[in-house]
């Protein structure tokens, strides 16, 4: 490497450190890579290069910071803070009119929804302290995880530290983009190995595997949708924590809408329905929540799952022929 001042070489790690991010970004969420694996490689290694000559520019979020790691002996157990609840399905139009109206038995207030795509992954909790990725559980049985903090540190798209230094946890889905699932397949293929048999299982399995190595090396991604005590942090509605998360550095899944009534929710269900094909990862439904805080707190839940939010389920997709 030619002389560089501790300034140039300052300059130029912040200068990788953005470029790799938006490089990801483009790869694991917006499946559209303006670069080609060499050439990220290439930026990827200048940057070791130079975090090596100049240790003291080593940010603990550069993409750099997921490498080595031992083998674990197996999962702690983690409580979690609050209930990892699951959702309510509703598989056609009518449970969702349903749906819609016991929550006008239970409020006289007016409320809007927020529509999500349900993404197919694996739910996870993420814990920050002053801004630093602290700790990382599976749902378990929604009381008690697994620490899976190691494999998570090792998701590229997982900032290991956020853009505020805050105590915060968020909760998300760990997936695998279509792409990278058939590549790990085919790769599985070639060695004799048994393949995944869909990009959920390839998650859970990677996530699950006791060596942070194999995290490393498959493309996982994630999208945050929850804030534990959101109103804590000045938010009021659903559409704020997925404003608040993302602001924080925290990947959130762009299809997300605001939606006044329930014909609303039937177009944007019907969109992607058809359009889920398109999409770099899976979804099994959408999620339909109550935007407003107030209204879900007079809600409440019930023993298993929140009373202002339902998963509408898609039929399962016809095997590909
Ligand atoms: N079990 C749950 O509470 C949820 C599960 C999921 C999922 N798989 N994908 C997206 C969301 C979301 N955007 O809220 C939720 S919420």
């Amino acid at each position: 490497m030619k002389d560089i001042t501790f300034n140039e070489a300052r300059h130029r790690v912040d200068e990788l450190q953005e470029l790799l991010w938006q490089y990801s970004h483009e790869y694991y969420v917006l499946d559209q890579p303006s670069v080609t694996d060499e050439e990220y490689d290439q930026l990827y290694y200048e940057l070791v290069t130079l975090e090596e000559a100049f240790p003291e520019l080593i940010h603990l979020d550069s993409p750099t910071q997921a490498v080595g790691g031992q083998l674990l002996e197996g999962f702690e157990k983690v409580a979690h803070s609050t209930p990892m609840m699951s959702l309510d399905d509703a598989f056609d139009i009518e449970e969702l009119s349903a749906f819609d109206r016991r929550l006008q038995r239970l409020t006289a207030s007016a409320y809007t929804y927020t529509a999500e795509l349900k993404i197919d992954g694996l739910a996870i909790n993420l814990r920050y302290e002053e801004g630093e990725l602290v700790e990382a559980a599976t749902r378990g049985d929604g009381t008690v995880g697994e620490n899976v903090t190691e494999n998570i540190k090792r998701i590229r798209m997982i900032p290991k530290k956020l853009t505020q230094a805050i105590d915060i946890e968020v909760r998300g889905e760990i997936y695998m983009p279509k792409r990278s699932f058939l590549e790990l397949n085919q790769a599985r293929e070639l060695e004799g190995l048994e393949i995944f048999a869909n990009p959920r299982n390839a998650a859970a399995g990677t996530i699950r595997n006791l060596d942070p190595s194999v995290t490393q090396r498959r493309k996982l991604s994630g999208f945050f949708y929850t804030i534990v005590q959101a109103e804590q942090y000045g938010v009021s509605s659903q559409d704020e924590a997925l404003d608040l998360i993302e602001k924080l550095g925290l990947p959130v899944n762009q299809e997300h809408t605001q939606l006044q009534d329930i014909q609303d929710i039937v177009d944007y269900i019907e969109k992607y329905q058809e359009g889920r094909q398109a999409l770099p990862y899976d979804i099994d439904g959408i999620v339909v929540k109550v935007n407003e805080f107030s209204i879900q707190n007079q809600a409440g839940f019930t023993a298993r799952s929140p009373r202002w939010a339902v998963a509408y389920k898609f039929p399962a997709e016809e095997a590909e022929t």
